[in-house]
C-alpha cells in the first residue's frame, strides 16, 4: 500500500464548522508536501501569487513553488494559523514569503492585494488563481440568491478582478493557472452553481489564452477530482467525507501533493506550447471535452 492509499483509509467521517475549513484542524493532514518530489530549479527567479494559498491545494502549489526557487506570496480569506504555518514552511524552504488577508468578492480588495504584492515583491510572473467556496444543496430549488451571489463573486468574479489588476503588470513569458474542477466537465447534481462556475472558468481560461497568446503570456487550468482539502470537512457531511473519491477508477481521493506538479509545469519553461488547456487530476475520471 502506497502512502495514497494508506492516509485514504486513514480518514474517518468528521466535519469543520464554517468555511473557509482550516488545515491545522484536520486529522489527519492532507499530504501537502511530498518527499520524493525532486525540484529543479524551474521557477528560479519567478514571483508568485497565489491565491487560497494557505491551505489544501494552494499550499502544496506553494511549498513546491517555492521548491523550484521561486519567492511566494498566498492570498487567503480569514485562516491566519493556516496562512502562518504556510510561510513558515515557505521560508524553512529558502526564498521570500508572505501572506495577505483579503476578500475575493470585493474587487477593491483585489486591486490592493495585487497592488501591495508587487511593492513586496515587484511583478508578479505566476498568477494562481485558486480560492473558492462550495456550497452543496441537495434541491437545486434550495439554491438562494445570495448562495449564487457568494458562489460566483468568490469563484469567478474574484478571479477576474485580480487577474485584472495582475495583467498590466505581466510580461512575455508569464504565466497565469486557475483551478477548476472535474465537476465543470461531468456535472455534479448537488454542487450546480458551484459546477456553474467552474465551468466559467474554463471558458475564461480558453477566452483569455487567446486574447493573451500573441502577448506571450500563458493561460491554462487545472481541474482536479476529488482532493482531501478543508474544503471537503468544512462543506460535505461526515460520510461524504470518509466516502470521498471512491466512486474514481483509482477507489480514493487524491491528496494536495498530487496536484501541485501540475502547477509547476504550467508555470515553467516545460510547457511552452500549451495555453488554453485543462489538466486532468482526478483519478482516472475521462474527460472528453
Ligand atoms: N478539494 C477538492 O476536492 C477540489 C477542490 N477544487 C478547487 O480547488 C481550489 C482550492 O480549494 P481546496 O484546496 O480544495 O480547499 P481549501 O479550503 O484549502 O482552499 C480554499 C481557499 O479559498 C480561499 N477563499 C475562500 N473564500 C475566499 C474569499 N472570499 N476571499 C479570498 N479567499 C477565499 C480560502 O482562504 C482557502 O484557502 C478551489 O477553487 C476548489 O474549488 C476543485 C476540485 C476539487
Ligand atoms: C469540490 C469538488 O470540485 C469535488 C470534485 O469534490
Amino acid at each position: 500500500m502506497d502512502k495514497f492509499e494508506k492516509i485514504d483509509k486513514e480518514i474517518k467521517g468528521y466535519t469543520q464548522e464554517g468555511q473557509p475549513g482550516r488545515e491545522n484542524e484536520m486529522d489527519p493532514k492532507p499530504i501537502a508536501e511530498d518527499d520524493d518530489y525532486k525540484a529543479g530549479g524551474k521557477l528560479e527567479g519567478k514571483v508568485a501569487l497565489i491565491t487560497g494559498g494557505d491551505s489544501g491545494i494552494g499550499r502544496a502549489v506553494a511549498i513546491l513553488y517555492a521548491k523550484e526557487g521561486a519567492d511566494v506570496a498566498i492570498g487567503y480569506f480569514d485562516e491566519k494559523q493556516d496562512a502562518e504555518d504556510t510561510v513558515k514552511r515557505l521560508e524553512e524552504i529558502g526564498g521570500k514569503a508572505k501572506a495577505y488577508a483579503f476578500d475575493l468578492k470585493d474587487v477593491e480588495q483585489c486591486k490592493k492585494l495585487a497592488s501591495d504584492v508587487m511593492s513586496d515583491f515587484g511583478p508578479i510572473n505566476i498568477l494562481v488563481n485558486n480560492g473558492g467556496v462550495q456550497h452543496p444543496q441537495e434541491d437545486f430549488l434550495d439554491i438562494t440568491p445570495e448562495q449564487i451571489q457568494e458562489t460566483f463573486a468568490t469563484n469567478i468574479f474574484g478571479m477576474m478582478y485580480l487577474t485584472q489588476a495582475v495583467l498590466p503588470h505581466m510580461s512575455k513569458g508569464d504565466s497565469i493557472i486557475n483551478t477548476s474542477s472535474v465537476t465543470a466537465y461531468r456535472g455534479s447534481e448537488t454542487l450546480i452553481d458551484y459546477s456553474a462556475t467552474k465551468g466559467a472558468i474554463t471558458a475564461f481560461t480558453r477566452s483569455l489564452s487567446q486574447q493573451l497568446a500573441p502577448k506571450g503570456i500563458r493561460v491554462n487550468s487545472v481541474a482536479p477530482g476529488p482532493i482531501y482539502t478543508p474544503l471537503i470537512p468544512s462543506t460535505f457531511p461526515a460520510e461524504k467525507v470518509e466516502k470521498h473519491g471512491q466512486e474514481t477508477a483509482m477507489e480514493r481521493r487524491g491528496q494536495p501533493s498530487e496536484n501541485a506538479p501540475a502547477y509547476v509545469f504550467l508555470a515553467s519553461q516545460d510547457s511552452t506550447y500549451m495555453t488554453g488547456q485543462a489538466i486532468h487530476i482526478n483519478g482516472g475520471d475521462f474527460i472528453t471535452s
